[in-house]
């Protein structure tokens, strides 16, 4: 069963908007950051890292973000280049922001943290004017993700996406991708929220992150099926809360759930993991494949990078994902 159309005649088949950061993940692992002393660099940024996944998995993707004007910024634009991403919505500042630094602690495979540096990040400038309207008449799908809500400008640039999104077809999936830092109240973090989910075609998220969308909501069992049930009234066709190892669950319209166990993987450290399950899920969904079959893609594509150092960089292709379930259900991966 068919549960999203997406557009059949674009030439773009994914675009993103939102934060291109930098990664400097831990090279001393297993301990913690107060005795880390050197990191290695990647491109970062949830809503960056899903767009390379798609890019890896041979889709045609484009970005949409504010870059700062420094080696960092062009490090960036450099990268996505490289990885076959359109950058001709990638706009430089001009009033000296930075890039925003996410360092990660990994002081075990399953206690790991990030220590974010966003003051004036270049990436929350990015103006409403600056969204290519053609772009996003030219792509299949809009992924947002909800860090770039927290601040203006850059709020108002997804909210002028989202509406040329919803003017021309093009589907849209909200990574919710919440971040506590720059964000100011619970109330304001919520109601953003929920005003850009209300639009969304497919939302993906953990346990805690609708929790946050809740504040306002009864549901004092934090039930998944209550959760999802509310977005169907708005635009949803597919809900997926994510829980981590324990896997996920995807509901529709029709009142169906899908659940997805998580595939063994050799856990270097778990950030990571909901970008590449965002990138695998969406290609097999965009393959016309199975909800059960895209979730299982994404879980594996997740499996992957989770026992990898990096997020963007260990991004896998297809004939990697197929070759780590092949592996898994011959038992050669056991370990979790
Ligand atoms: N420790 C783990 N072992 C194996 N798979 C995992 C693990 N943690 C996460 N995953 C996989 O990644 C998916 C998304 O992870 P989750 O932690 O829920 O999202 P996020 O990274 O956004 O917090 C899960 O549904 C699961 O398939
Ligand atoms: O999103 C960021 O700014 C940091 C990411 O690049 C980072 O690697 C990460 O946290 C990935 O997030 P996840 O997939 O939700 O675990």
């Amino acid at each position: 069963m068919t549960y999203v159309s997406f557009p059949d005649t674009r030439k773009m088949d994914f675009t993103a908007i939102g934060r291109l950061c930098i990664d400097l993940n831990a090279n001393e692992i297993n301990r913690p950051m107060e005795e880390t002393m050197t990191f290695t660099k990647y491109v970062g940024g949830s809503p960056a890292n899903i767009t390379i996944g798609m890019s890896r998995l041979g889709m045609e993707t484009a970005f949409i973000g504010k870059i700062a004007n420094d080696q960092m910024g062009r490090f960036i634009n450099s990268y996505l280049e490289r990885n076959g991403i359109d950058t001709s919505n990638v706009v430089t500042d001009d009033t000296g922001a930075v890039t925003g630094l996410a360092f990660t602690e990994i002081k075990s495979p399953t206690d790991c943290s990030i220590l974010m540096y966003r003051d004036h990040v270049a990436d929350l400038l990015l103006q409403s004017r600056e969204v290519q309207e053609q772009l996003i008449a030219d792509s299949k799908v809009l992924l947002i993700s909800g860090t770039a809500l927290a601040k203006s400008p850059s709020r108002e640039a997804v909210f002028q996406a989202l509406a040329y999104a919803k003017k021309h077809g093009t589907i849209i999936v909200f990574d919710l991708d919440y971040r506590p830092y720059t964000w100011t109240s619970a109330e304001e973090t919520a109601v953003y929220y929920n005003l850009a989910a209300e639009k969304c075609d497919i939302i993906l998220g953990t346990r805690e992150e609708f929790d946050m969308m809740e504040t306002f909501d009864h549901n004092p069992d934090h039930s998944d099926q209550v959760t999802a049930q509310k977005w169907f009234d708005f635009s949803a066709k597919i809900v997926i809360i994510k829980h981590g190892k324990e896997g996920s669950i995807a509901y529709t319209g029709e009142g169906l759930s899908h659940q997805a166990d998580s595939y063994p993987a050799r856990v270097v450290k778990t950030f990571g993991a909901g970008d590449s399950y965002a990138a695998g899920f969406l290609y097999g969904l965009m393959q016309g494949w199975t909800i059960e079959r895209s979730m299982a893609f994404g879980s594996a594509a997740a499996s992957i990078v989770i026992s990898s150092h990096s997020c963007s960089d260990a991004m896998p292709t297809v004939e990697q994902v197929n070759d780590y379930i092949e592996r898994c259900n011959r038992g050669e991966i056991t370990v979790s």
